[in-house]
């Protein structure tokens, strides 16, 4: 079944909003949602630390017992961090350091070489490397040249035309879907996941491994409590 890793950054979110707050608890969260069901924890520690600070993620390796999958450029900072906590999963993702979220998979094609050595670093820490993509076949053997395990299909394209026509919306990513398994690559999948169109997605994706939710989940905690939330969004996937 895919597994469900929950991105947490949307808690520091609320956190910092108070300066060095310390509600609510980062940590304690994170525990909750693994005791709630997740197969893991994903943060997206950005440069200017608006949500997810570097000094969470060295704490949260201490309290993650699933696994921790950290997101982010692979600026010499990022991968400094990386190389200190050794997470299970690193998810290399090209944002700039201003954007206001993630907006764009990488260009493997011009930045393969780059990428090859940061995925060959990486992985000499052990990590499992995914890369975040954009949902076009024609990029899988560029992708796959990088040495990376697996793909992470950003999923925003899909989110905002699955309302309107989820067959048409599904069609890229699940052609993508089938070129990275065919080329050997594992699949992970994220970005404006929420209830309404995950299921769908896992049914319709062949291979895939995970997906990494934040955004929609917390927003929806809010509402339905966190321990149902979690279970919600397993509930979604099971019928994948
Ligand atoms: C890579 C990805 O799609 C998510 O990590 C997204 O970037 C969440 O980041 P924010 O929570 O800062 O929007
Ligand atoms: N990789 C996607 C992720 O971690 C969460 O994205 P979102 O659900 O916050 O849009």
């Amino acid at each position: 079944m895919v597994k469900l890793s929950v991105n947490i950054n949307k808690i520091a979110t609320l956190r910092n909003a108070r300066g060095q707050h310390a509600r609510p608890d980062l940590l304690q969260a994170a525990r909750d949602i693994e005791r709630f069901g997740a197969e893991g924890i994903t943060v997206h520690p950005r440069p200017d630390e608006r949500h997810i600070r570097y000094q969470d993620v060295r704490d949260l390796k201490a309290v993650v017992t699933t696994e921790l999958n950290v997101e982010g450029n692979p600026t010499p900072d990022f991968l400094a961090l990386c190389r200190e906590v050794r997470p299970e999963q690193v998810t290399l993702v090209p944002d700039a350091p201003d954007a206001i979220t993630s907006n764009a998979g990488w260009d493997v094609v011009k930045q393969q070489d780059f990428l090859r050595e940061v995925v060959a670093e990486l992985k000499s820490h052990g990590a499992r490397v995914s890369i975040f993509l954009d949902p076009d076949p024609a990029l899988i053997a560029a992708a796959a040249s990088t040495g990376a395990d697996r793909i992470e299909l950003y999923t925003e394209a899909y989110a905002h035309h699955y309302p309107h026509d989820r067959a048409a919306a599904v069609l890229p990513y699940r052609a993508t879907a089938q070129a990275a398994v065919a080329a050997g690559l594992g699949l992970n999948a994220g970005h404006d996941l929420d209830l309404e169109n995950l299921a769908y997605l896992a049914q319709k994706l062949p291979g895939l491994q995970e997906v990494s939710i934040g955004h929609a989940l917390v927003a929806d905690a809010l509402y339905l409590g966190l321990e149902n939330t979690v279970q919600l969004y397993k509930r979604q996937l099971k019928q994948g």
